[in-house]
């Protein structure tokens, strides 16, 4: 019988799937990297959510064939070991896409209407903050993606179908000639960050994505301009973010995603009336994650009966 090691969360539906399959599922009981390697030792199959597959915690696997990753960020997962010790990783593409980018815009919009500023001020009895506290509507505003991969693509529909947005993107590894007339590229970083009234990065992190939004980048912002981030908390200097936003050079940002997660209580963002933060939520609506899960699901179970699963990111040496 195989063994899987699985995340607290996991839906019912994917146990079920599995259990009925006669698979054996473990809960992962801790992420530091005893505890990591301690439980993956003698497991088949991993569902990984965020929790760090280090080289040290894939070596002290010994019968590991797959990871199927609980989502499409992998930075957390270290492929060279898993090429070397031939286990599959596997992505759990589109099956969030929306969740994520409809956050970003869910972000923005409570950012625009300052949403939760509002909520804090009619609570505490101020019913007049509706007279002081400034909202915008989003239409007619610019939304500038940086990336266009799936989410963003997906954003920047909503932000201008939707929202009646206009649309830049910075993007250079895409071909501009296969997108829509609606959206408009720029060349340069700085030519989105100045032109946008509304910034969003959708990305993956890496070494060319790591604090992309930082003290210069965010320099070229309009006074006013509302940063969102549901990407990976690395993508963005949270210093130079708070610095921005307490010097009012910046209008407000919105972060589903911290540089270190959980991010603690006294973490300076928090301290600011306009910071808004959700707790890395993007993803888990009840439609994205019961789609996640039956894909990590599926992902294992084709690999133990000999077929190929859907979105392999790496080149596991048989
Ligand atoms: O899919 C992922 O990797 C996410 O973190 C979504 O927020």
């Amino acid at each position: 019988m195989y063994k899987i090691l699985i995340p607290k969360a996991l839906k019912e539906s994917a146990r079920t799937f599995l259990t009925d399959k006669g698979y054996e599922l473990v809960e992962l009981q801790g992420t530091d990297e005893e505890t990591m390697k301690k439980a993956i030792s003698d497991v088949d199959a991993v569902i990984a959510r965020t929790e760090k597959y280090t080289p040290a915690v894939i070596k002290a696997a010994r019968n590991l064939k797959i990871i199927a990753r609980y989502g499409i960020g992998y930075e957390n997962i270290n492929l060279e070991a898993c090429d070397k010790k031939g286990v599959t990783v596997t992505l759990a593409r589109g099956c969030n896409t929306y969740s994520v980018a409809e956050h970003a815009i869910t972000l923005m919009l409570a950012a625009l209407r300052q949403i939760s500023q509002l909520d804090r001020e009619v609570r505490k009895g101020d019913w007049k903050s509706r007279d002081r506290v400034e909202t915008h509507e989003a239409r007619g505003k610019v939304f500038g993606s940086i990336g266009i991969g799936p989410i963003g693509m997906e954003a920047v529909k909503i932000a201008h179908f939707g929202f009646q947005m206009k649309i830049l993107v910075y993007d250079k590894f895409v071909d501009q000639s296969k997108f829509p007339d609606w959206i408009e590229f720029t060349n340069t970083l700085d030519d989105l960050m100045e032109r946008s009234d509304v910034v969003s990065p959708h990305l993956p992190l890496n070494k060319g994505t790591f604090h992309i939004l930082n003290e210069e980048s965010i320099s070229h912002m309009k006074r006013g301009g509302i940063l969102l981030n549901v990407s990976r908390g690395a993508i963005w200097d949270e210093k130079a973010v708070y610095q921005a936003l307490q010097e009012g050079r910046i209008g407000a940002a919105a972060g589903d995603v911290f540089e270190t997660e959980p991010p603690t209580p006294d973490n300076p963002l928090f301290a600011l009336p306009n910071f808004i933060g959700t707790p890395h939520t993007a993803a888990l609506s009840e439609e994205a994650v019961t789609a996640v899960a039956m894909n990590c699901a599926h992902a294992i179970d084709d690999l133990f009966s000999g077929k190929e699963p859907l979105y392999i990111i790496n080149h596991p040496t048989r």
